[in-house]
């Protein structure tokens, strides 16, 4: 699996502000809004194109355009929703499908709650949404219900990552070739005993939504 941490000043600027514990409801939606705007534009740097021409009003040009079908975006229930338009913004052809997961605060163990996802995913690229990789099964889970739909790779964008949650992601897709790819805005020190990422952002989804 291959990690990338998005090293920009703007993407370091945005990340600060969402992690202030003095930010916000809106203005934290409109940060993981932004934010995943400038994740998106590198996790996206492997998007397949086809080459095309243009007609220019001058002549004729080569270009690209993206390969069809289009790539899915995956973005996991409730944080992850988060993170959607930012994404359909920058690849407006994309369809979307819809994972809900919720790890048990006491376990740690991820639940699967929703799932509309097409049948069939072969040969597609998917990018799953979900601002937070902490254990990692959460995410291990969601990109193996993409694999077993016949998903070409995988590519997540998550806004904080820890070790501990990177680690279980190598360990649980090592030898099994697929390929897989992380970008994040941060790779953070260490989880805590109730599973939270430290320094981290606290909880995503309430601070996105509200506490349920
Ligand atoms: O890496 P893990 O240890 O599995 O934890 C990460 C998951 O926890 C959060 O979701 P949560 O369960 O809080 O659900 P929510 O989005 O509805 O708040 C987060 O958005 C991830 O989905
Ligand atoms: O730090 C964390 C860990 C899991 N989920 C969150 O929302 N935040
Ligand atoms: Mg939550």
């Amino acid at each position: 699996m291959k990690t990338l941490v998005v090293d920009h000043p703007l993407v370091a600027h945005k990340l600060t502000a969402l992690r202030d514990v003095r930010t916000d409801s809106p203005t934290f939606r409109r940060l993981a809004d932004e934010l995943v705007t400038l994740l998106a534009y590198e996790a996206t740097r492997d998007v397949r194109v086809t080459d095309v021409t243009v007609e220019t009003p001058l002549v004729t040009a080569r270009g690209v355009r993206l390969t069809r079908p289009a790539p899915l975006v995956v973005p996991i229930l409730r944080a992850g929703l988060g993170m959607l338009d930012g994404m359909t913004r920058i690849l407006p052809t994309a369809e979307v499908g819809f994972l809900g997961m919720i790890r048990d605060e006491s376990t740690l163990k991820a639940q699967t709650y929703a799932t509309r996802l097409p049948e069939d995913l072969s040969g597609r690229q998917c990018y799953v949404l979900d601002p937070m990789l902490a254990t990692g099964g959460t995410l291990a889970a969601a990109v193996r219900f993409l694999f077993d739909r016949g998903a070409q790779d995988v590519t997540a964008i998550c806004l904080l990552a820890a070790p501990e949650g990177i680690a279980h992601m190598d360990e649980t897709f090592r030898g099994t070739g697929k390929p897989i790819r992380v970008v994040t805005a941060a790779l953070d020190e260490r989880l805590n005993e109730q599973g939270y990422i430290v320094p981290g952002l606290g909880d995503a989804g309430d601070r996105l939504y509200g506490v349920v």
